[in-house]
């Protein structure tokens, strides 16, 4: 059966002043009924209907009154997608290498052998333009299902708007700095952008800084030579250099020894990477991704962290709200995990029942989606229908929901101040009036140690 796009048609413009020549074009054209073809004796009319966009003209170059080479060139201009055959009544080989230079796509010499030439030309056009257009379908299918929302689903406003950061995290190349809570979906997203990027055919590597210990992380991270330390037993390529002309990930990036950030910081500068033990360095090309589930600017303010390095990696900066800031995006995470589960074990799709959804809605997830995900996929082996109810999910409520806590309302007061001054970068003229307190109220719990200058972790 024929591919729909082949059955298109191939508009086809004559464009010949020997009336006799044009028709005798045009008729042996038609023969092929999914040819819609219109001559044209006049070149005015002819460049009025560039507009239709043919897929291919055929050129009389020798136009009375007109120069074949400025014709070609406006048809390039108004038409740069249309295929040009040139038809000359004089053998040039010059004119022809030139009116291919210019941008046609061959040029023919009447002649006996013309019908022929012309029918094998349109053939191998044809074939083009049915490439070309499977291949545009194909790029709109694979970018389609490459769309960040078939894989980070959400409609919730914050999710809405990391959705519009993630497209440009991939269509740039600027650092990225990924924070949010343990389980958001920090590296799941940073793999999602590298997917999108230009980088997409390198290596995505992933380190996480606090898994490593100190006095091991340098050799992890740029490599070391065979014996450049007792235990160096042989060569050991570090991640910079694994993860070149891909992005390399580097997960808590807070946990970093401040020794090592000094040279981190270096490295990202100069971009040339030295392993352990060798004399000479080569350049290496990473996008670098960091990301944290700390306040790396406290972090900075409290001095474990160097203020240049987290502008260095700071770049763009994507923060994943909590799954309790996500209201119902929940359950659209939690289908797709179910959806994901079952396609994987090749078992029948299941669904959630109404009282299940309202399960998962009540409960607060401070492992949000990690912890979302192992709810989903122990509810989906404990089911036995193709339903989950409230019973196939087991959640740990060990875990106070935030508000849960007892607690006196003077701590609940300090508690929303010190929110309020971590929000705005302790500023307690700023604070103050959000609050519609006094500032003196501030700095009385600041003295008495209610609430502190920098946020306590
Ligand atoms: N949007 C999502 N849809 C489906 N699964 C997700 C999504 N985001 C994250 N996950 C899954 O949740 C789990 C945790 O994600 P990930 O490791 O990316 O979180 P993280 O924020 O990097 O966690 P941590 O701070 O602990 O390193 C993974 O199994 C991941 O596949």
């Amino acid at each position: 059966m024929p591919s729909p796009l082949n059955t298109l048609k191939t508009k086809i413009f004559v464009l010949e002043d020997d009336l006799w020549y044009s028709q005798f074009l045009s008729y042996h054209l038609s023969l092929d009924t999914t040819h819609e073809v219109r001559a044209f004796s006049s070149a005015n009319e002819f460049l009025h209907s560039l507009s239709e966009a043919p897929d291919i003209i055929t050129l009389d170059y020798h136009l009375p009154g007109f120069d074949g080479e400025m014709i070609l060139s406006r048809i390039l201009e108004a038409s740069p997608n249309t295929y040009i055959i040139v038809i000359s009544g004089q053998e040039d080989i010059s004119k022809a290498v030139n009116t291919i230079k210019q941008g046609a796509y061959d040029y023919i010499v009447k002649s006996e052998e013309t019908k022929e030439r012309l029918w094998s030309i349109v053939e191998k056009i044809k074939q083009h333009i049915a490439l070309k257009r499977e291949i545009e379908a194909l790029r709109k299918e694979v970018n389609q299902n490459l769309s960040i929302g078939n894989e980070i689903v959400g409609s919730s406003e914050p999710i809405q708007k990391v959705l519009k950061l993630i497209q440009k995290a991939a269509s740039d190349d600027i650092n990225l700095m990924i924070t949010g809570e343990t389980g958001t979906g920090k590296e799941f997203t940073a793999r999602a952008i590298h997917r999108r990027s230009s980088r997409a055919k390198k290596p995505f590597v992933a380190v996480n800084i606090s898994a490593i210990p100190s006095e091991l992380l340098e050799s992890e991270l740029y490599g070391h030579e065979k014996g450049a330390f007792t235990g160096a037993t042989n060569l050991h390529i570090g991640k910079f250099e694994e993860a070149h002309g891909g992005t390399l990930f580097l997960d808590e990036i807070g946990e970093m020894d401040i020794h090592l950030q000094c040279k981190l910081l270096r490295i990202l500068q100069e971009r040339k990477v030295t392993r352990i033990g060798a004399n000479t360095s080569f350049t290496v090309d990473v996008r670098v991704v960091a990301a944290t589930n700390l306040n790396l600017l406290d972090e900075v303010r409290k001095g474990n962290f160097r203020e240049d390095l987290y502008y260095r990696l700071l770049g763009l900066q994507i923060h994943l709200p909590p799954l309790r800031e996500r209201g119902h995006d929940l359950l659209l995470i939690a289908q797709k995990v179910l959806q994901t589960y079952c396609q994987q074990r090749d078992i029948p799709a299941k669904s959630l029942t109404a009282n299940a959804q309202k399960k998962l809605l009540k409960h607060n997830f401070p492992g949000n989606i990690r912890e979302l995900k192992a709810v989903v996929e122990l509810a989906a082996v404990l089911s036995d229908t193709a339903y989950i109810t409230p019973e196939d999910i087991q959640l740990n409520e060990s875990q106070p929901a935030p508000f849960s806590e007892e607690k006196t309302l003077d701590e609940y007061i300090a508690d929303t101040v010190q929110k309020y001054l971590d929000k705005y970068n302790y500023n307690v003229l700023c604070v103050a009036d959000k609050l519609k307190i006094g500032k003196s109220t501030i700095y009385r719990m600041i003295r008495k140690k209610e609430v502190y200058m920098a946020s306590r972790k």
